[in-house]
């Protein structure tokens, strides 16, 4: 295995959660803490990126966001990477791509929260993302049923599948897709950096 990337054997499930992290709150604690639990996952890999293509202001560096990162998240299946500045990819679907070439046999899943799925529909080439991989929602406040009718939601609504079958996700085809519903956590980056370190 490359330095710098962490080890999965083939078989083993891995779900991927990319953001900004700018800067990382317990709201990402807490949704990592629920998606290992509930999609059944062996692992979660953050992906802290290096910029999200969709945003026009670049984050804090990439070094203290992932510094940040591993102070608040202190689980031992929960690994925080920098890979896709490793990687050279921006654009998520690369991101994938590029990880099933090097991970063959591990089994991805795509996780996010509600709002990314409204919007999902303008990621680059985000039905072939749907095509790799199973993908895991997670509720956020105020993004649920805006998630439930989005544009992906509807095209991808036969890939859909109920919340109790969401330890299903990982061994399914993909398409796939669940969202599950949990104890909401108002917690944003957004919040926390207009507003200071408790985001209220
Ligand atoms: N409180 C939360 N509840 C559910 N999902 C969340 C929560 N906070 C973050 N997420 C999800 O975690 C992933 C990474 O989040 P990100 O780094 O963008 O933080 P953020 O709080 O959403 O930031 P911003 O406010 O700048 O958009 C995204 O898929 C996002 O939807
Ligand atoms: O690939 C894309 O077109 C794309 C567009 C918008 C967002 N993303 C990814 O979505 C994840 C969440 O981004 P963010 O900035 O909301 O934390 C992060 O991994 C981004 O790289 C990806």
């Amino acid at each position: 295995m490359r330095a710098g990337f962490p080890f999965a054997p083939p078989g083993m499930t891995v779900g991927l959660l990319g953001g900004s992290f700018d800067p990382a709150h317990e709201g990402h604690v807490h949704i990592t803490d629920e998606a290992l639990r509930r999609f059944g996952l062996d692992r979660i890999w953050w992906l802290v990126s290096p910029g999200n293509p969709l945003k026009p202001h670049g984050p804090a560096p990439l070094d203290e966001r992932i510094a940040r990162a591993r102070r608040i998240m202190r689980d031992p299946r929960v690994e925080i990477t920098g890979i896709e500045a490793r990687l050279g990819t921006r654009m998520t679907r690369d991101t994938i791509a590029a990880l099933q070439r090097l991970y063959p046999g591990v089994r991805f899943v795509w996780l996010m929260g509600a709002d990314n799925l409204v919007q999902f529909d303008r990621w680059d080439r985000w039905q072939d993302i749907a095509a790799r991989v199973p993908i895991g929602v997670i509720a956020r406040p105020g993004w649920r049923m805006p998630a439930r009718f989005s544009r992906a939601a509807r095209l991808l609504w036969r890939a859909r599948l109920p919340e109790s079958r969401a330890r299903e996700l990982a061994r399914a085809r993909p398409p796939a897709w669940v969202m599950i519903n949990l104890p909401l956590n108002k917690l944003s980056s957004t919040a926390i950096r207009v507003l200071g370190p408790k985001g209220r």
